[in-house]
């Protein structure tokens, strides 16, 4: 199961665009336990807004009751070290790849510190490239920022910039690859060079697809299933929280 771009604040008077993420929060989590349990849950950054080690001590504390290993990553909002310190006990939150079975996982690190934008270092290329290389199974490869465009202008410039060095590593998978992001705060699914890349709306607002310019939408928040089968077949789904009374301040056009 994966959960995104959760903006959460430690003050529990903030809100992001007007809308009180930790409630947003709550909403997708108690859709989460109506859904089967999952093995393990993807958290793909832009956990905090606030960066604060309290705000990711909050969101431990309200994905607890799911009982499941969740893998950490973070998006352009987080603060690595704040998260790292709210996660100390629990060192293998933040593993950068996990083997399930016939699968692999790797849980890459795109933050460019100061940036909207991502890019991957050179550390996490070759990470990609020695596992991908070694081994024989699928992989699903999680990231904040998306990897391809998403035919949004204005969220296209703030992508992975060196994805070219991404996909020519791809190439080398000896298995299926499936691609998973967030960050655009929106729902697609497409397949390029042989892989399957999935973006998963946020917790809090959505973005406006196919939109050159910022826009939220009416959206619910959700979340996205995922059932990886050992012969690299796979099952995913978006799931919505049901109809809420979602405020968003729609006069500030961005954070
Ligand atoms: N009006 C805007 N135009 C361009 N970028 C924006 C705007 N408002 C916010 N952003 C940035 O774009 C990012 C997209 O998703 P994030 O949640 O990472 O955080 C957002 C802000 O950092």
């Amino acid at each position: 199961m994966q959960i995104t771009d959760c903006h959460l604040f430690a003050d529990a008077d903030g809100r992001l665009m007007g809308v009180d993420t930790s409630q947003t929060l709550d909403w997708v989590l108690e859709l989460a336990r109506s859904l089967p349990s999952p093995d393990r849950l993807l958290l793909t950054g832009d956990l905090a807004q606030d960066g604060t080690p309290d705000s990711y001590r909050l969101l431990r504390e309200r994905i607890a009751p799911l009982n499941v290993p969740s893998h950490w990553i973070c998006g352009n909002h987080d603060n690595a070290l704040a998260m790292a310190e709210a996660l100390a006990d629990q060192p293998q939150t933040l593993s950068k790849r996990i083997v399930m079975g016939s699968w692999q996982l790797l849980m890459l690190h795109s933050q460019v510190e100061g940036e909207v934008g991502g890019a991957l270092a050179e550390a996490e290329l070759e990470l990609v490239e020695r596992s991908l290389r070694a081994f024989k199974g699928h992989s699903l490869i999680c990231m904040h920022h998306h990897p391809l465009a998403v035919g949004s202008q204005w969220m296209d410039r703030i992508a992975i910039a060196n994805q070219q060095q991404l996909w020519e590593r791809l190439a080398l998978a000896q298995g299926q690859v499936i691609l998973l992001c967030g960050h655009v705060h929106q729902h697609q699914e497409r397949r390029h060079q042989g892989v399957t890349l999935l973006t998963t709306p946020a917790t809090c607002f959505q973005f406006a697809p196919l939109s050159d310019s910022f826009g939220v939408t009416e959206e619910m928040p959700g979340l996205r299933t995922l059932e990886l089968y050992d012969d690299g077949s796979f099952d995913t789904q978006v799931h919505r929280v049901s109809p809420h009374e979602l405020t968003i301040n729609r006069e500030l056009m961005g954070y």
